[in-house]
């Protein structure tokens, strides 16, 4: 059986206007066709300043694409995230594309497990459950207990990279944007998360990443999508 489509980007261009240079344009992204289907981990490679990242916040409707359309699988349909209002971007986000960045948002005084556990309850779990399931993912991710307690401000940064990830797995996406989430991580705790994400794929979410670390490219991807900077217009 072949895998269903999930996310769907046609023509897609992306510039920006530089308002401290006169209006000058530069262009990121254009004419970018890219198909993502349940199973995969489509990671994103080439040089810095490629747009990478350009690309994944255009996907999550962070940046609206100058031309173009992002088609998402969403529940029972499809909508082009380039024309969704914002009820319906935030919609997406709730049930269907998930996104990883390198940095923990950290909220004041909320204790990490709760940090983890929140998109659970978010999602109309019961308070309790999804605290068993967000110490589940923190033992996982090898987060020490004495933490989960302790609002994450004051952790490492791999400390927080990996409440980070415990967070932006916990609840199932059919599709998951990852933008670098094990930049400050060990190689063992790189391992550890490239199994939750081979795990992520077997249950059939599409997954699409940047890596910098050659290692994590080489486990996780199933296939790699090459990326070159265009010029300034
Ligand atoms: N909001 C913005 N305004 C203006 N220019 C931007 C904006 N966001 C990104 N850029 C520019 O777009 C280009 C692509 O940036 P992007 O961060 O997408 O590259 P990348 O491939 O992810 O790079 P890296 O591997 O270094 O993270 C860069 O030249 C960057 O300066």
């Amino acid at each position: 059986m072949t895998a269903a489509l999930m996310l769907e980007l046609r023509d897609l261009s992306k510039s920006f206007e530089l308002h401290q240079q006169q209006g000058a344009r530069l262009n990121v992204l254009r004419g970018f066709d890219l198909r993502l289907h349940a199973g995969e981990c489509v990671v994103l490679s080439g040089p810095s300043g490629a747009g990478k990242s350009t690309l994944l916040r255009v996907i999550y409707a962070n940046y609206r694409p100058s031309l173009g359309a992002v088609h998402v699988r969403h529940q029972d349909r499809w909508l082009d995230l380039a024309k969704a209002t914002p009820h319906e971007v935030l919609d997406v986000r709730r049930h269907t594309l998930g996104y990883v960045s390198q940095f923990l948002r950290v909220i004041p005084r909320v204790p990490a497990l709760d940090i983890v556990a929140e998109p659970l309850v978010a999602h109309g779990v019961d308070v309790q459950q999804a605290r068993r399931r967000a110490a589940y993912m923190l033992s996982r991710l090898n987060v020490p207990e004495r933490l989960w307690q302790l609002p994450p401000g004051t952790f490492s940064g791999g400390e927080q990279q990996r409440v980070n990830i415990a967070r932006g797995l916990i609840v199932p996406r059919p599709i998951l944007l990852l933008d670098e989430p094990t930049a400050s991580l060990d190689a063992d705790n790189r391992a550890i998360v490239a199994e939750l994400l081979a795990e992520a794929c077997s249950a059939g979410s599409a997954v699409l990443g940047i890596f910098h670390d050659e290692d994590m490219r080489d486990r996780v991807a199933t296939r790699l999508f090459p990326m070159q900077a265009l010029e300034a217009a």
